[in-house]
Parts: C-alpha cells; sequence; structure tokens
C-alpha cells in the first residue's frame, strides 16, 4: 500500500474535517499535548450551527475554544478528566465540569460505560510505514480511538516520536481524515518556582529515598526539585516507573544516578504514560528507545506498580485533615485538579516490597488576597473532595517534617499531623482535635516536637 497515496485521499481541511460533527455527539479530544488545538478551533467557530456537543478532554492546554465560543453552555458542554489552569478558569465561570476518574481505569470507562462519536487527536507527522506517533502522551487515547466511530488526526511537525511499549501510535488505515496544523512548537510548561519550604520537604523525603528505589513524581515545582536534590545526592541505581515524565528525570539520568537495573517490570527502561515539560525534556524524548510509553491501564495499575520493589511515590496536595484524609483536587466546591494517578500510586507503592508513598504539601497557603491558612485542617471543609481516603496514606510531609500515618489510631494521627503543622495553628489544631475526641493529654507524646510536649 502507498502510505502518501492513501495519506492524501485522507487529508482535508479543518473545517471539512470538524463538519462531521452533529448535534447532540459527543467528542473526544487527544490527552494533554495530543489537544487538537487546531480543530479546536475550527469546532468552536460551529458554535452558532450546533447543540449541545459534549466535549471531553484531558488536562487541556490553555483554554479550550469550544468552551470559550459558548458561553451559554448550550451549544458546547465542556467537560475534562484533569483540569490545567485553564480549565480550572473555565470551572470557575461554569464552562468546564469535571470527570472523576481513577487514572488507572479510564479505558475502561471506555470499553465498558461511556461511548465516543468523534475522536480528535494531535500527532507526530505520518511515518514511512504510515504510523502517526502521538509523542508524549499515550494514556487512554487507544480506548478513546476504539470507542469512537470517527477519528480525526491532526499532525504537528513538532511533536517529539517518542517510543512505546504498545499503543503509542494510530495507523493511517484506522483514519477517517487528516488534518495539518500550523506546526505551532510544543507547549512549555513553566517551571515552577521552588520555595524554602519546598527544599525543606524534599529533604526530608530524599531522606528516606534507598539505593534502586523506583520513582514516581507528581506534577508541580515540589517534586521537581525532588528530582534535582537526588541528582546531586549520592543514591544509586534508581528506576522509573512513573505516570507522568518531567524534565528532572533527565537531571538524575545525566547525573547517573538511574540506572534502571533494579526495576523488576521493565528493568533499564524509563517507563510512563505521558510528559510534560520543557521543550528539553521534548529533544530528550525523540526517538529515545531509553524511554517507553505504555497506555495509563499498564503503568498506573497498582499491581503493576507494587511489582517494582522500593517504589516510592511522591505528590502534591491541597489540604490534609486530622484524619489523614487527603484532598488533592478541591478545596471547598472550587475543583483544582483531579484524581489522577494520586491514588493509583499510593495505594501501589505502598503494596511494593519496601515501597513508599509520600503526599507533599507546604504547611500553609496564602490565597491572592494575601491571607495565610493552615492547610492541615481539623475537617476539610464541606465539598472537599478526598483523593486519598485515611486508609491509603502513607507519609505526610510538611516543611516542619514527616508524619507515617498507616497504623496509627485516630488520636496518633492527629498527634503526628499537628507535629507538622506550621507552629502558628498548633494550638488552634489541638483544642479542635480535642473537640473532636482524637486528642490525649499525654506526657510523652512522640509525635510532637518539645513547644508542643510543652504545651500538653
Ligand atoms: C500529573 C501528576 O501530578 S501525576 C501524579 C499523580 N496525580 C496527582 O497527584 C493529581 C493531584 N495533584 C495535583 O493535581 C497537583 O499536584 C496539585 C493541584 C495538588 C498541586 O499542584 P501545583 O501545580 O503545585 O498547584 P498550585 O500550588 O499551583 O495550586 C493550584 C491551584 O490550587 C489553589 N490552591 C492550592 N492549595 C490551596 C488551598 N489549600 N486552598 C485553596 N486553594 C488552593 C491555588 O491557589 C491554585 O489556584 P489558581 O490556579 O487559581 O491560582
Ligand atoms: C489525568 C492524570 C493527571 C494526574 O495524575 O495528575
Amino acid at each position: 500500500m502507498d502510505m502518501q497515496a492513501l495519506y492524501r485521499t485522507k487529508l482535508v481541511s479543518p473545517e471539512q474535517a470538524v463538519s462531521i460533527v452533529r448535534s447532540g455527539q459527543w467528542v473526544d479530544y487527544g490527552n494533554f499535548l495530543c489537544a487538537p488545538l487546531t480543530l479546536d478551533a475550527a469546532l468552536a467557530k460551529r458554535a452558532e450551527e450546533l447543540e449541545e456537543v459534549k466535549v471531553r478532554a484531558v488536562g487541556f492546554p490553555g483554554l479550550a475554544a469550544v468552551a470559550m465560543a459558548d458561553p451559554s453552555g448550550e451549544r458546547f458542554i465542556y467537560n475534562n478528566w484533569h483540569f490545567t489552569g485553564g480549565d480550572r478558569i473555565l470551572h470557575d465561570k461554569g464552562l468546564c465540569s469535571y470527570i472523576p476518574i481513577l487514572y488507572h481505569e479510564g479505558p475502561r470507562y471506555y470499553e465498558r460505560d461511556i461511548e465516543s462519536d468523534v475522536y480528535m487527536v494531535r500527532c507526530a507527522s505520518m511515518d514511512s510505514n504510515g504510523f502517526f506517533n502521538y509523542g508524549v502522551a499515550n494514556s487512554v487515547q487507544r480506548a478513546q480511538i476504539e470507542s469512537a466511530r470517527t477519528i480525526i488526526v491532526e499532525v504537528n511537525s513538532s511533536m517529539p516520536v517518542c517510543h512505546g511499549g504498545y499503543d503509542e501510535a494510530i495507523h493511517i488505515s484506522q483514519v477517517d481524515f487528516v488534518v495539518e496544523s500550523d506546526n505551532a512548537p510544543m507547549f512549555a510548561l513553566k517551571e515552577p518556582a521552588v520555595s524554602r519550604e519546598d527544599m525543606k520537604i524534599a529533604e526530608h523525603v530524599v531522606s528516606r529515598i534507598p539505593d534502586g528505589a523506583c520513582l514516581q513524581l507528581g506534577i508541580g515545582g515540589l517534586p521537581n526539585a525532588i528530582g534535582r536534590m537526588i541528582a546531586d545526592s549520592t543514591i544509586r541505581d534508581l528506576g522509573v516507573h512513573t505516570e507522568m515524565l518531567v524534565d528532572s528525570y533527565i537531571d538524575m539520568y545525566e547525573a547517573g544516578r538511574i540506572s534502571g537495573r533494579m526495576k523488576r517490570d521493565l528493568p533499564g527502561k524509563m517507563t510512563y504514560t505521558f510528559a510534560l515539560g520543557s521543550q528539553r525534556l521534548y529533544d530528550f524524548l525523540h526517538h529515545n528507545p531509553l524511554c517507553a510509553s505504555y497506555p495509563v491501564d499498564y503503568v498506573n495499575a497498582p499491581a503493576r506498580i507494587a511489582s517494582n520493589p522500593r517504589a516510592v511515590s511522591i505528590n502534591n496536595a491541597v489540604e490534609v485533615d486530622l484524619y489523614g484524609q487527603i484532598s488533592s483536587e478541591s478545596s471547598g466546591i472550587r475543583h483544582i485538579s483531579g484524581t489522577g494517578g494520586q491514588f493509583d500510586f499510593a495505594f501501589g507503592c505502598y503494596h511494593s516490597e519496601g515501597g513508599q508513598s509520600f503526599i507533599c504539601l507546604r504547611s500553609t497557603t496564602t490565597d491572592k488576597q494575601g491571607n495565610r491558612k493552615t492547610r492541615i485542617r481539623p475537617t476539610l471543609e464541606p465539598g472537599t473532595i478526598v483523593t486519598l481516603p485515611r486508609t491509603v496514606t502513607h507519609w505526610v510531609v510538611t516543611e516542619y517534617g514527616m508524619a507515617n500515618l498507616k497504623g496509627k489510631s485516630t488520636w496518633e494521627r492527629a498527634e503526628a499531623l499537628i507535629g507538622i503543622a506550621h507552629p502558628d495553628y498548633r494550638e488552634e489544631l489541638m483544642q479542635e482535635a480535642a473537640r473532636m475526641n482524637i486528642w490525649k493529654r499525654r506526657l510523652h507524646p512522640t509525635g510532637l516536637s518539645s513547644e508542643i510536649r510543652m504545651a500538653v
């Protein structure tokens, strides 16, 4: 078969491609940087003629044009499996709905529970064998494609070609329409600032990472700071089995910290399901057989995570209550991001031989009006979503120390968490804990700093 000839028969303009969409249909977008920005813009232009087209995205880079085109929310109903800053802005305006997901279950939802009419995905240019590589997101895409009736590929030559274990590419024979984009450069994630508190938290966590650990780092400044600190450490033979590949894995690799030889699953490979970072990361991934993307039901399956010894997950949270419930996705009714793979990795790592999961958060946060509040709270505010139930939480880390909650009673949890809260809030937290009947007046509280011991 002449692949180029087949390509030409399927090549259409963005406007022609999106003309396939009918009112009432479900349209799925490629995940993260596979979001089809050109097709999204073309579909948005049809706002006047369509009704109730339901769009699902995953971590859209920026503001989805379909949501912006329709302030009434009647033409397009925009939904997202995991919010970015742009999705948050839309949600605050009532223009984006969150879809709850345990990330490793994502493909199964499409196989069993939901359907899709049209799938639109941004890919790398077609290769000589007729494959369009998805580049930086493997994720849920294969299952989404299999569930959709019409597949539209949007080519962007800036997308790196990333090796995968499987399902990292789609063949021209499976595609209905091809659209060529403006080949805009890859979206580069702004490197979040790293604070003094982050560095303190990183020191605590790094002190517990053994040689041969298998790492998962989450999103944000803190996991990157931890990666960079590991790069400067003497820890050896690290492995990578992570949901998201970020820049600091390159630092660790180039510093000789990563060999992958202690992994049981895919030894030697850096295994991941999507990547997000700077152009340096995308250049590193391009045609690099050191790294392999797999679908999320492979990477995030808790049993597979657990199959590597000394698996370590390091993730951020928004808030934690004195019972040890973690919210990493909302604060009250304000939705912030999503469950993503946090549950998968916290659960999976604890079941790995010598595994540990760390939830890291600065002890306080300051809102845009300058008001500071504690992130360790007596209870979560009504509406706050629990990302990790207290039974799953292992280590909680702030700049004031670390608390291991596994096997601990409610009063031990309260004591340990108050011990790592900001000192300005500890007295108030102790009073609340007493009111909640989860506080013991003890002569020798083990989890508390000396000031607190004096106070009780
Ligand atoms: C992609 C991966 O992470 S893979 C790992 C597994 N997946 C997960 O852990 C998913 C859940 N976790 C997450 O989504 C993130 O780690 C987060 C949201 C917890 C932290 O991410 P960061 O980028 O460091 O968050 P950041 O500090 O920028 O805060 C994000 C928003 O939440 C708000 N926020 C954060 N903490 C609070 C709080 N305690 N109260 C109210 N709002 C808060 C911030 O103001 C900000 O809102 P804005 O965009 O309007 O300014
Ligand atoms: C969709 C998953 C992203 C995350 O785990 O944060």
